[in-house]
């Protein structure tokens, strides 16, 4: 059974303010949403209430196969504590596994949690503490976090925000690789050429959904472009 969200005049007012007029849609497993609109449009507060995280009216209905398997959600621009004292090895260590920190970590969890971080480019900064992390790090590491989940549906808020190119490179490589894997991918995304190469939908958002275009020229030859993949000299290495 393939995985699908469907909106039924999903909507969404805030202290009396409209926010997000009634919306009836449909997120196909597989392919990538992109979400576009200009600031203050409601894209945050749509992924929001998808989540569940915003009091919405109208029905969000959700079929999927394995129950266990829900949402993962990349925030936009998130802030830790500066004085929190966790390492980015503890706190992956805590999505992955229901042990309290203290137990002994089990090799397989440590495993996972190098794996991770390579595949996001943190590796060799297991040990920082979370207020220590730059933007860009505290984005990756809210990518890996997310990837250790292993989700249906992906709602992704503005994931290129403050990365390099080799990251962005990188994400965009895992977003697709998702995708192909029959991950349902909702991306609020505000550079149009990124949204033109790899998303199979755009959706417009401005106070409603004021516009859906079906993207075949991702879903055709397009879908095959990968992204170059840098290393810290910025030189190709995949
Ligand atoms: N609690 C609230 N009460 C009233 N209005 C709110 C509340 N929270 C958010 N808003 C308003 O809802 C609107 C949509 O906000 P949202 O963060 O969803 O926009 P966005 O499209 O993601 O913007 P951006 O591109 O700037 O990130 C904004 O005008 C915002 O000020």
């Amino acid at each position: 059974m393939s995985v699908t969200v469907q909106l039924k005049e999903m909507s969404l007012s805030l202290n009396d303010v409209e926010i997000l007029k009634p919306i009836s849609a449909t997120l196909q497993s597989g392919r990538l949403h992109a979400i576009t609109g200009p600031n203050g449009a409601g894209k945050s507060s749509f992924l929001k209430c998808l989540l569940g995280l915003m009091p919405h009216k109208g029905q969000i209905k959700r079929h999927w196969p394995d129950k266990n398997r829900g949402v993962a959600y990349v925030p936009q621009q998130l802030a830790f504590e500066p004085s929190l004292p966790i390492t980015i090895e503890e706190y992956l260590t805590t999505t992955l596994t229901s042990k309290a920190l203290f137990f002994k970590r089990v090799s397989s969890v440590r495993s996972q949690v190098e794996v991770l971080l390579e595949r996001v480019g943190l590796e060799g900064k297991e040990h920082l503490r979370l207020g220590q992390l730059s933007g860009g790090e505290r984005q990756r590491l809210m990518f890996a976090q997310a990837l250790g989940q292993k989700r249906h549906l992906w709602c992704v808020d503005e994931p290129m925000t403050g990365l390099d190119v080799t990251a962005q490179a990188l994400i965009t490589q895992e977003l697709l690789s998702l995708r192909a894997q029959g991950v349902t991918l909702l991306v609020v995304h505000h550079d149009p050429d990124w949204v033109s190469d790899y998303a199979d939908e755009v959706w417009s958002i401005n106070g409603g959904l004021v516009g859906h275009q079906v993207n075949l020229h991702a879903m055709g030859t397009m879908r095959l472009k990968t992204p170059k993949v840098m290393n810290r000299n910025q030189e190709v290495v995949a």
